[in-house]
């Protein structure tokens, strides 16, 4: 279904995309949240979104400093999908103060 996206199409999508780096592997967005305990509620709706779109990044958190990164494991790589995600990672990231 979703197919593997060429570095060039990476790039492409991530001028559109802001705070996230990457290429045709995985791509990644380190966030701020205000607090702890603010991040931890950002990664538990970033959760509810993903487990809506069957879709998961894989996620790394240090005190306030919380990196999403996005692959389609199946698949090897990035996909619309993962552009997809992190357009809704983006929407929550603004919606919930970090940055
Ligand atoms: C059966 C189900 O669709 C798959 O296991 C899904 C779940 N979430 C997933 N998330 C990601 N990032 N990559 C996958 O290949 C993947 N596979």
């Amino acid at each position: 279904m979703a197919e593997l996206l060429s570095d060039a199409q990476v790039a492409e999508a991530l001028a559109g995309l802001e705070g996230w780096h990457g290429n045709g592997k995985a791509i990644s967005r380190t966030v701020k949240a205000e607090s702890f305990p603010a991040g931890i509620r950002l990664v538990d709706a970033v959760a509810e979104v993903a487990e809506s779109l069957d879709h998961h990044p894989d996620i790394d958190i240090r005190w306030t400093s919380i990196t999403f990164t996005c692959a389609t494991h199946s698949k090897g790589g990035v996909t619309e999908l993962d552009l997809n995600l992190a357009r809704r990672i983006n929407d929550l990231v603004q919606a919930m103060g970090a940055r």
